[in-house]
């Protein structure tokens, strides 16, 4: 589980995020979403130790990464996967080599059970055949596999995703959301990802917490998200005509399953 408390974050004077605290629980895709600007990104930077804020607790399982060593910090980080905007892989390096990257580095295992590692988290991933193509000869989505396979490779506690459907179609999304959802209770993972993709919203938010002009403005699951009242999250959930509709048919049937009780 990874606690935030009280966390602020100013740039030049100007406060980016205001007081914020939230739980985010293992095996569940907890979900940061908000509109551009609202401080995703900077919250997510925050909790992965790439940006200090002022004020505030970052907890991991306890451990507040504010508060820790450098060696803590160093093997607090060999815990956490991430998976980036655009897949960030290495162009110059295959599928595979992409995949055992971060356990040359973190790990002594040797070649062979680098390679037997790789292939295992490829297989999870089910990506067959593709082990020697450069990312170039692949798709986005296969890309976003091999992204998420590397991310796993060391067995994190934690994956943080930033934004990963970014480019991909309606179908690859879902596919990629599902997978991760699906990594995060199989391997008991504390998964956070920041999104503004309304069908991860739906299809994944087991809890999210929505931000709005760097405060945290509400809290709850997919389901809750249709009968909040609150007005900002309304005005950033139900932006689009589709939603509109979605929400007027879930209460319909709402309101007529609590009329038969
Ligand atoms: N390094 C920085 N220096 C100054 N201001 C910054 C810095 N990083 C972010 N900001 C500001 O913080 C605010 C929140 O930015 P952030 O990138 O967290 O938004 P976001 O919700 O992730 O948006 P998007 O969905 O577009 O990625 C913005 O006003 C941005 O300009």
């Amino acid at each position: 589980m990874i606690e935030i408390k009280n966390v602020t974050k100013s740039f030049d004077g100007k406060t980016i995020l205001h007081d914020i605290s939230a739980t985010f629980h293992t095996g569940k895709t907890n979900l940061i979403i908000g509109q551009s600007g609202s401080g995703k990104t900077v919250l997510m930077k925050s909790i992965v130790g790439l940006l200090r804020p002022e004020s505030g607790q970052i907890l991991y399982d306890g451990k507040d990464l504010l508060q820790i060593s450098g060696a803590q910090i160093k093997a607090l980080r060999s815990e956490i996967g991430m998976l980036f905007q655009g897949s960030a892989l290495f162009d110059s390096l295959t599928v595979i080599e992409n995949v055992m990257f971060p356990l040359k580095m973190f790990t002594r295992k040797s070649l062979a059970e680098r390679i037997k590692r790789a292939e295992f988290c490829l297989d999870r991933v089910n990506l067959k055949g593709a082990n020697n193509l450069f990312p170039s000869e692949i798709s986005g989505g296969m890309q976003k596999r091999v992204a998420i396979a590397r991310a796993i490779a060391l067995n994190p506690k934690y994956l943080f995703c930033d934004e990963p459907n970014s480019g991909l179609d309606p179908r690859t999304s879902i596919l990629i959301d599902e997978l991760v959802r699906d990594i995060t209770r199989e391997y008991n993972i504390t998964t956070i990802i920041n999104t503004h993709d309304m069908n991860s919203v739906m299809g994944i938010g087991e809890n999210i917490v929505f931000l709005d002009k760097g405060h945290k403005e509400w809290v709850g699951n997919n389901e809750e998200i249709f009968t909040s009242d609150n007005k900002a999250l309304n005005d950033f959930v139900f932006a689009s005509n589709l939603f509109k509709m979605v929400k007027k048919y879930v209460i319909k049937e709402h309101l007529s399953d609590s009329l038969k009780e």
